[in-house]
């Protein structure tokens, strides 16, 4: 479902399971920083809005979106108390390839990461072709991705815990 038509920030707040146990670490990319801060703040704003205490919120940031890879392998390893990760990033297209790369290499690196480690990593990167499209959604007319992956966050933390026998 494209996110055209759609408002990411518009979900039922009544399904989303209460957050109050739960602690997560949020790794922030620095480029295209107007972006990832307000994708950040879209996060935050849910995360406390379903109970999570405020000391239970850990941010970090790194300088790009390549960064995002290393830099939530290292709250993983760090934080082994907390439910889940969010990353964030903002990836605008410019002339050259550099943008498939650095595309490619964080989403597959960012999967890598829910392989290999007990903590789920959401996939907070916005892939754009320009900068309206990033402007759109990180609290413009398509909503805040950012709220969508703290709901994302969310409900891993719930299936994380569920799923421990
Ligand atoms: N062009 C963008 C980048 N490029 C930088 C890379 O993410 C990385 O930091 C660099 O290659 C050094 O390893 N990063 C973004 O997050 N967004 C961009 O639009
Ligand atoms: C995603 C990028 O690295 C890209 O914005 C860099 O721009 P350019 O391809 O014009 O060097």
């Amino acid at each position: 479902m494209a996110t055209e038509g759609n408002n990411l920030s518009e979900y039922d707040k009544d399904k989303i399971p209460n957050a109050k146990e739960f602690r997560f670490g949020i790794v922030v990319s620095e480029w295209n920083g107007e972006i990832t801060e307000n994708l950040c703040r879209g996060a935050i704003e849910v995360l406390l809005e379903h109970d999570v205490l405020e000391r239970k919120i850990v941010r970090w940031n790194v300088p790009g979106s390549f960064e995002l890879i290393y830099g939530c392998k290292k709250m993983q390893e760090s934080y082994d108390m907390l439910d889940a990760v969010i990353a964030i990033g903002s990836v605008i297209e410019g002339e050259t390839k550099h943008f498939d790369f650095v595309c490619q290499a964080v989403s597959q690196g960012i999967k890598d990461l829910n392989l290999q480690s007990d903590i789920p990593v959401i996939f907070c990167v916005l892939t754009d072709q320009n900068k309206q499209q990033s402007i759109d959604r990180s609290g413009g007319k398509h909503g805040n991705k950012g709220a969508e992956a703290a709901v994302a966050a969310i409900k891993m933390a719930q299936l994380r815990k569920d799923s421990r026998i």
